[in-house]
């Protein structure tokens, strides 16, 4: 069973008059991990699709996706798949694909239907692609890692980077996880925008009771809101992303835009912030 939200893109002076309800129904996808079926959110920022499929042992096709508007989702578009659960696989264009906990497939434009099988939770996220590149499946020994952070400011965590320029090609898709370390409960502090690519973060891993306080809005009206395991959120281009845990969580970001740079961030001072 396949089901389809669609989010519109929302202005930044409209977003800091909305109270808690309109902030969660604009920017939040709560349960799209549901058994035995896949659940998107079309969202208008770069037209980017975050969803989940849960094949629970048995398989589920993702194929045509009316929103798209071609007969199959891939047609003009590129995807990057994350599993989160428990080992599974995903086919397509005639190949099967292994996904180990926390393994990256991406998939390129023209690639065809997907199937997704085993035990795994997907994350899938999906932006529009101009050309057609190579399918790709990437393990976290083969992403690139890089250090933040430090424990004396509660942030230190590691960012893996595996849709990126420095470990594939893609066309516009970046993505990776940022695990944070023992103790640090800071995600993305120092906050940055970044006006040239939309981002959305899956939070994972997270215990039951679990929260991380998310925070959005412009660097000079910011607001939270407070999420749960497998919560996704998307992430306008003038808005500041990063949350503070009260217990372990890892995040995958991603992105979509009019560039691949990673490092193209606008980093806001913390006397900036409101
Ligand atoms: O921990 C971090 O910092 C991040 O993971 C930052 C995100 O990747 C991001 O927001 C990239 O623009
Ligand atoms: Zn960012």
């Amino acid at each position: 069973m396949l089901t389809v939200k669609t989010v519109h893109a929302v202005n930044a002076d409209h977003a800091k008059g909305m109270d808690t309800q309109a902030l969660r129904d604009n920017f939040l996808s709560e349960g799209l991990f549901s058994e035995g079926e896949i659940r998107l959110t079309y969202t208008h920022y770069d037209r980017m699709i975050v969803g989940g499929a849960v094949p629970n042992g048995g398989s589920l096709l993702l194929d045509e996706v009316k929103e798209c508007g071609t007969p199959s989702i891939l047609d003009r578009r590129e995807m990057g798949i994350v599993n989160i659960g428990d080992s599974g696989s995903v086919s397509c264009a005639g190949v099967d694909y292994s996904l180990d906990h926390g393994d990256v497939l991406y998939l390129p434009k023209g690639a065809g239907a997907v199937t997704f099988a085993g035990q795994g939770r997907f994350y899938i996220t999906s932006a529009p692609a101009h050309k057609e590149l190579e399918a790709k499946l990437i393990k976290i020994e083969d992403a690139k890692s890089v250090h933040m952070g430090a424990p004396e400011t509660s942030n230190e965590r590691t960012i893996y980077q595996f849709i990126h320029p420095l470990v594939m090609e893609s066309c516009q898709l970046i993505l990776g996880y940022t695990k944070l370390h023992q103790g640090s409960v800071w995600n993305t502090m120092p906050a940055h925008v970044h006006d040239r690519r939309m981002e959305a973060y899956c939070y994972f891993g997270m215990e039951e009771s679990t929260r991380v306080m998310h925070f959005m809005g412009e660097p000079n009206e910011t607001r939270h809101m407070v999420l749960k395991n497998e919560d996704v959120v998307v992430s306008p281009p003038w808005s500041i992303h990063a949350g503070a845990g009260v217990g372990s969580y890892t995040f995958i970001w991603a992105m979509a835009g009019d560039n691949v740079d990673y490092t193209d961030m606008d980093f806001i001072a913390m006397e900036d912030l409101r």
